[in-house]
């Protein structure tokens, strides 16, 4: 496994990043949750004045032998279509990104088709899917290792292009059923309280998820190791951007998370190294219903909760005007001093 090398925050700017925020005018903390964004990102660029620089969003996509089993409400062949989709602007995370003025980039980890080498996808292709896990591993350890190397490469290109602020999006029919093991395995939560809807399934549909996974699931060891349980039950795409997100981390960027997947693909990189959460933003609580357990367990506040379900990234790309205005008020706002405004202890008390 390549070393990441993740910086702790420092606290040094802390007195002054803060003392900058409540000096702006307005009561103190009426900002809000924007004032710990802005706090955050402070501190993430070692800066009283931080700055987002080419904000991207990268969409890994892999897909699951699973998916022949009807975990999903579709079929497996969603997953490569709506990477054409994709390079048409048709999906939501184009409708968002172009909105919001996000740059958009595709990944196919590991999708069962092959793309025409003149659409604009970066090929870092490891296989045509995962192997079925009810039977045999997802993938073998080495296919894993490099699944972080490619995703951690596909940071590295982005981040010489500049940008400094990025999120993750996902693409794989049957990955809620990856997310749900690996949320069981590393945050040791029962099975049956970590699988879902997903694409939306009847309860019916979830008994029978749960049911193959449960039966998978008692085939292995039972390892918490997080490469143990990224071989077995992963998908490419959040192997991928697992290393995608400890280089990010590295290069300190600062990310912003989506839902259940790429918060599963998080949890597994936080068991590699805990100061990746650092860098960390989250955007919203996913409806998938085990979200809510996996940001508990890493203490993780989601910003929004809208009901949005549908991965991509799109509730990370959704959330960006919110932290975009966290950047903006600390740069920009006057400062009771600059705008000759009264701050509460200089205010004359009535008697
Ligand atoms: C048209 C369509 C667009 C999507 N975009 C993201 N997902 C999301 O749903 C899938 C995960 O749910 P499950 O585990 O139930 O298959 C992933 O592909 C995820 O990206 C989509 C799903 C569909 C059907
Ligand atoms: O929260 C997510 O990321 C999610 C939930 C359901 C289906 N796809 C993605």
């Amino acid at each position: 496994m390549q070393k990441f090398d993740i910086e702790s925050l420092s606290t040094e700017l802390d007195d002054r990043i803060l003392n900058k925020i409540n000096g702006k005018t307005k009561p103190i903390g009426s900002l809000g949750v924007l004032e710990k964004i802005a706090f955050q990102i402070g501190k993430i660029q070692n800066s009283l004045s931080p700055e987002i620089v080419n904000p991207t969003v990268v969409v890994f996509a892999g897909d699951h032998g699973i998916a022949d089993d009807g975990v999903s409400f579709y079929p497996k062949s969603v997953s490569y279509q709506m990477l054409y989709n994709y390079m048409q602007g048709g999906a939501a995370i184009n409708v968002f990104s172009r909105q919001h003025g996000i740059d958009f980039k595709v990944v196919d980890a590991g999708i069962d088709h092959d793309f025409d080498p003149s659409l604009n996808i970066i090929n870092k292709k490891i296989a045509y899917g995962t192997k079925n896990y009810r039977f045999e591993p997802a993938m073998s350890k080495d296919q894993c290792l490099e699944g972080f190397k490619r995703g951690a490469d596909v940071i590295e290109e982005i981040h010489k292009e500049g940008c400094n602020f990025i999120a993750f999006g996902e693409k794989g029919i049957g990955n809620t059923s990856s997310a749900a093991l690996i949320l069981s395995l590393l945050a040791d939560i029962t099975l049956d309280e970590c699988v879902g809807r997903g694409t939306g399934l009847d309860s019916k549909g979830v008994k029978s998820k749960f049911n193959l996974l449960n039966e998978a699931l008692s085939k292995y060891d039972g390892s918490k190791d997080p490469i143990d349980v990224l071989t077995q039950f992963g998908g490419f795409e959040v192997v991928m951007i697992a290393g995608a997100m400890l280089k990010a981390a590295e290069l300190r960027m600062t990310m912003l998370i989506d839902g259940f997947i790429i918060t599963s693909a998080l949890l597994a990189a936080s068991k590699i190294n805990s100061k990746v959460l650092e860098y960390c933003l989250f955007a919203h609580k996913s409806n998938e219903k085990a979200h809510i357990k996996m940001l508990n367990h890493l203490n993780a506040e989601p910003i929004l909760d809208i009901g949005m379900r549908l991965g991509e990234g799109t509730g990370a790309v959704v959330c960006y005007p919110i932290v975009k205005s966290a950047v903006q008020f600390i740069n920009e706002m006057a400062s009771f001093k600059e705008a000759g405004v009264s701050e509460s202890e200089e205010v004359e008390t009535i008697s």
